[in-house]
């Protein structure tokens, strides 16, 4: 199901990242979906395209998890429990301090921390930070939830130090919403960028995704509940993308 191509880029429309907002704005204040609510189906679909690209299951299957301040790393978090659940051994990196997490993604945080999944600041691990830690050998997967759409600039501090391990260890990595270091408005890639075997992006693709399909590699779109008067209102005619699977591939013009 999921290796369909029912869908041509071009033939869905691309937000830009403002247009994105706009998006959860109005689901949000308009209809009163909480943001948690789409966090945790963004974080579902993470969770299940790393299954399936792991042949099924992730029974003792190694994954590390890079989680960044923001709401996509909130939906890492996501991601990280439903592996866990389904019996992968998750290892979770922050990039930055618990104080630093939104609000959601702190909460997020507590789950966790509450069952008991190992989370790792990036500074606890003593190890030289230009050599892949000991996991990262052991890794089957590894999951980009540090920068989304949000995205300013090149990668800084430890975020930049996580995408570079993260694309050193060779491991193939699954990134949420866009490769974090590419830029969702305008497709610039910034330096040090995810190089992403896959990525997983929510509701519609984002403009920079069109332009740069060495960086995202296999794209596939994830179902977050966005109802169609959302795109009506805001003027834009989507197909019914979602109508027969939670998640599409989408193909890049060849
Ligand atoms: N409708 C949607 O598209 C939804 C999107 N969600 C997720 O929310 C994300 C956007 O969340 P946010 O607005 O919290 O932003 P991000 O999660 O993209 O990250 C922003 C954080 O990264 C930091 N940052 C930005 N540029 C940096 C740089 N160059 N170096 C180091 N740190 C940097 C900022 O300080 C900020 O804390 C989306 O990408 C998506 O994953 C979902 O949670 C909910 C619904
Ligand atoms: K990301």
């Amino acid at each position: 199901m999921l290796t369909d191509f029912p869908f041509a880029i071009e033939e869905i429309p691309t937000l830009s990242v403002e247009q994105m907002r706009e998006v959860d704005r109005i689901m949000i204040e308009d209809l009163g979906i909480p943001l948690i609510q789409m966090m945790e189906h963004a974080g579902r679909a993470l969770a299940d395209v790393a299954r399936r690209r792991l042949g099924g299951s992730v029974v003792g299957k190694h994954i590390i998890v890079l989680v960044g301040a923001g709401h996509n790393g909130g939906g890492g978090l996501v991601a990280a429990r439903h592996l866990h659940n389904w019996g992968a051994e998750v290892h979770v990196l922050f990039a930055t301090a618990f104080k630093r997490l939104k609000e959601e993604t702190q909460r997020q945080y507590r789950i966790l921390e509450a069952i008991g999944v190992p989370l790792w600041h990036f500074d606890d691990i003593s190890t030289p930070i230009d050599k892949p830690t000991p996991q990262w050998g052991r890794a089957a997967l590894v999951l980009d939830a540090l920068l989304g759409y949000n995205l300013h600039g090149d990668p800084r501090g430890f975020y930049a130090d996580l995408i570079r391990l993260a694309n050193a260890s060779r491991t193939p990595i699954i990134s949420l919403d866009v490769p974090s270091g590419l830029d969702a408005n305008d497709g610039t890639i910034y330096s040090p960028c995810i190089e992403a075997d896959a990525t997983v992006t929510l509701a519609l693709p984002k403009r920079g995704l069109r332009e740069s399909p060495f960086v995202v590699g296999d794209l596939y779109l994830a179902d977050i509940g966005i109802a169609p008067e959302v795109y009506k209102r805001m003027g834009l005619d989507v197909p019914p993308l979602f109508q027969h699977q939670p998640i599409v591939r989408v193909r890049y013009p060849t």
